[in-house]
């Protein structure tokens, strides 16, 4: 098959991409395991691109159990440089409202149950996360947003929860202490692995809620999180189809080269097993 450049990964709300043509579902099986569901391959105004339902067709799957692992790697396999990421978060801000679109550019990690590398049984890398997000991507985004004509803020910290719950009041204002912007429970681990797999990725997030620290306002609830999903996912839709049109034709990831430098681990010293496992990502250092 063709390499596929543009991976496109959607959350709660976003199960396939319309617009999408010449679609073939493509399943992937990895070292890591199946991912989430098959990836759905086609051409978006002649841009080849792969979408995956984060969750799994009818979302099946919780940010818990996620095989983030899986996930990223299939991207990879299929030849992706950029990972647009959609998904849905709470607002820690006032100014965040719902149906607006940020795209956040730090992270702050509040997850305790996931595994966030692909490295291990052998093999010890380090690579550099200070800038957590891609900001071709994350710019072909801001520009999309403006030529939909709805809000797209660039910039702003996600903070990622294990859930599967929503936060504590006391947690909710905690993190608005802390300055960030909004809250989800999915996009640090992709943003971590799609580093290590030497890919860009950047997050779409919609706000759909006010969490749980807004005084004279009901707490979020999934019926909530629904019904602005549903009103905005023809937005959203829209959005990511120009932010495919405006990304870089042919060109290499800014970070395909992520690598070089991350391995600690002196080569004659990785089994042979975990070179084996790991020659997609890391193949062309050892
Ligand atoms: C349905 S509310 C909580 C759920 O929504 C977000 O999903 P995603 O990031 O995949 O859009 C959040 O992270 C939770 O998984
Ligand atoms: N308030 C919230 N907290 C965590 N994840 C969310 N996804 C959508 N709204 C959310």
């Amino acid at each position: 098959m063709d390499k596929v450049e543009i991976g496109i990964i959607g959350g709660s709300g976003l199960y396939a991409m319309p617009g999408l043509s010449g679609l073939q579902e493509v399943a992937i099986e990895t070292p890591f395991g199946a991912p989430s569901d098959a990836y759905m391959v086609g051409e978006l105004d002649g841009r080849k691109v792969a979408f995956l339902a984060r969750h799994g067709r009818g979302h099946r799957i919780t940010p818990t159990e996620l095989n983030f692992r899986a996930n990223i790697w299939g991207m990879k396999k299929l030849g992706v440089e950029y990972i647009l990421s959609v998904s849905a978060v709470g607002s820690l801000k006032e100014e965040h409202k719902p149906t607006d679109f940020v795209i956040p550019d730090q992270f702050i990690d509040r997850t305790f149950a996931r595994i966030g590398t692909f490295f291990g049984d052998g093999v010890v890398a380090h690579v550099g996360f200070g800038d957590p997000i891609c900001s071709v991507v994350a710019k072909a985004f801001e520009t999309a947003c403006k030529e939909v004509g709805v809000v797209g803020k660039l910039g702003g910290s996600y903070v990622c929860i294990e859930g599967p719950q929503f936060s504590t009041r006391a947690e909710s204002n905690l993190y608005r202490s802390w300055g960030a912007d909004v809250i989800g429970m999915t996009n640090l681990q992709e943003a971590k692995l799609a580093r290590e797999a030497e890919m860009s990725y950047a997050t779409m997030a919609m706000v759909t809620d006010y969490d749980c620290w807004r005084e004279g306002h009901d707490d979020v609830t999934v019926e909530q999180v629904v019904a602005v999903m549903h009103q905005n996912s023809g937005n959203a839709a829209k959005v990511v189809r120009a932010a495919v049109a405006a990304l870089p034709k042919g060109e290499k990831s800014p970070f395909a080269e992520a690598m070089k430098f991350a391995i600690m681990t002196d080569k004659t010293m990785i089994p042979d097993a975990t070179k084996k496992k790991l020659d997609l990502l890391i193949g062309k250092y050892l």
